[in-house]
């Protein structure tokens, strides 16, 4: 719960988050696991009269907005503290150096999202632990699978309560009633989300088994990838996802190395809840799931990481094969083979030419959030 600490004394931090793959086939909104490659936002408190600035090093720089009240770290943080009632403490500066490919299903949106509700705790002093951090990230982010995984690092399992618990009541300073709407025209007021609102629990996995991202050149955005979603499912779709869900989690996370069975885990990552409504907007898309440990040794299971358009390869062994050969399919394919392709950003040059992909091989990140000073 939330227990106010001192404000900031005004010594730098620097907030450090993991990006992630959600979903791993059939987990579609319940599982997701911190990998390691990671974001850092670093607030500093400088001498100067020009109030809450930011600054951003990183993938798609032309893309990120470094208006505080449109760049979405800076905007969760504002919207964060109007929901305690209280402006950001300023001046401050925000130094956000991202790796985290922007659009691609690696969970950037999250990470953004959990490091702007991290600095407004910090800065003001806010107190909340991580269950009340997790509340404020999915009233925000509104699915819990890739967001958790940011939070706590690690694989982790989570849900989304029906009925959480009502939020405290807003306690508001006179410098928030009187200078809100002036300084942030454009960020609408935030109500405090209700209490355990989701949990989240952290699950083991095999030190064996590592996550090769096959990452293409274009964007999908989340947005845009949930809209194509169905409204209802078959029942017998819905048994098979649950089915795998189970089969997969239990030989993840077992203790047992004869549990780490590509027969086995190959099935239970194939999904019909999320992966056949998108293929369409990621070309080459059939062809990669159909990859497997029969002529890919080493390789477990493949699904979309996230909304996509990465890959997820689960592996053993044979790690930059696997992942070139994800590659080279995506190379045989070209981003007009995605209808609304046009409407994202990020999508550019010639449509015809294959997709251009690059892959990584990624280890669990058994951190979640830090948080340094000095
Ligand atoms: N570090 C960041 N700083 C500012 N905005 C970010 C950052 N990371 C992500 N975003 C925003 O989130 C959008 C991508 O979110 P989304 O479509 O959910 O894709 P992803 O699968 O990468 O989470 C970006 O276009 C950008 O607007
Ligand atoms: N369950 C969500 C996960 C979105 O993850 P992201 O990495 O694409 O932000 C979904 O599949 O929509």
């Amino acid at each position: 719960m939330t227990k106010r600490k001192e404000l900031h004394d005004g010594t730098p931090f620097t907030v450090s988050v993991p990006c992630s793959t959600a979903n791993l086939g059939p987990g579609f909104d319940v599982l997701g696991c911190g990998l390691g490659m990671r974001m850092s936002v670093t607030c500093t408190f400088p001498e100067s009269d020009k109030g809450l600035t930011v600054s951003y090093n990183g993938d798609s720089p032309h893309t990120v907005p470094l208006d505080p009240s449109r760049n979405l770290i800076t905007r969760t943080a504002i919207q964060t503290a109007a929901s305690f009632g209280q402006l950001l403490p300023t001046p401050m500066h925000v130094a956000i150096e991202n790796p985290i490919p922007l659009g691609r299903g690696l969970g950037s949106s999250g990470t953004a999202v959990v490091a702007g509700v991290v600095l407004a705790n910090e800065s003001l002093g806010l107190g909340m632990d991580t269950q009340r951090i997790l509340d404020y990230c999915l009233a925000i982010e509104g699915h819990p699978d890739n967001i958790t995984a940011s939070i706590l690092g690690g694989f982790v399992a989570s849900y989304k309560r029906e009925h959480p618990d009502p939020a405290p009541p807003k306690e508001e300073t006179i410098e928030y009633k009187q200078n809100y709407s002036t300084l942030y025209p454009d960020v609408p007021d935030f109500e405090a989300p209700p209490c355990n609102l989701g949990k989240h629990l952290r699950l083991k996995v095999s030190p064996k088994i590592k996550f090769v991202v096959t990452i293409p050149e274009f964007e999908l955005q989340t947005k845009l990838a949930r809209s194509v979603l169905p409204q209802e499912y078959p029942k017998a779709d819905v048994i098979f996802n649950l089915q795998r869900l189970a089969v997969l989690v239990s030989t993840l996370t077992s203790d047992d190395a004869k549990d780490i069975d590509p027969a086995v885990i190959s099935e239970a990552m194939h999904d019909r809840v999320h992966q056949k409504y998108r293929q369409h907007l990621v070309p080459g898309l059939p062809e990669i799931l159909s990859l497997s440990y029969k002529t890919l040794p080493g390789l477990l299971g493949v699904c979309v990481s996230g909304a996509g358009p990465t890959v997820l390869c689960l592996a053993t062994d044979n790690f930059e094969k696997i992942g070139q050969t994800v590659v080279d399919i995506f190379g045989k394919h070209s981003v007009d083979e995605a209808p609304g392709y046009e409407k994202q950003k990020g999508v550019k040059g010639s449509k015809k030419v294959g997709i251009k992909a690059s892959f990584k091989v990624l280890e669990v990140s058994a951190e979640g959030f830090t948080v340094s000073r000095g």
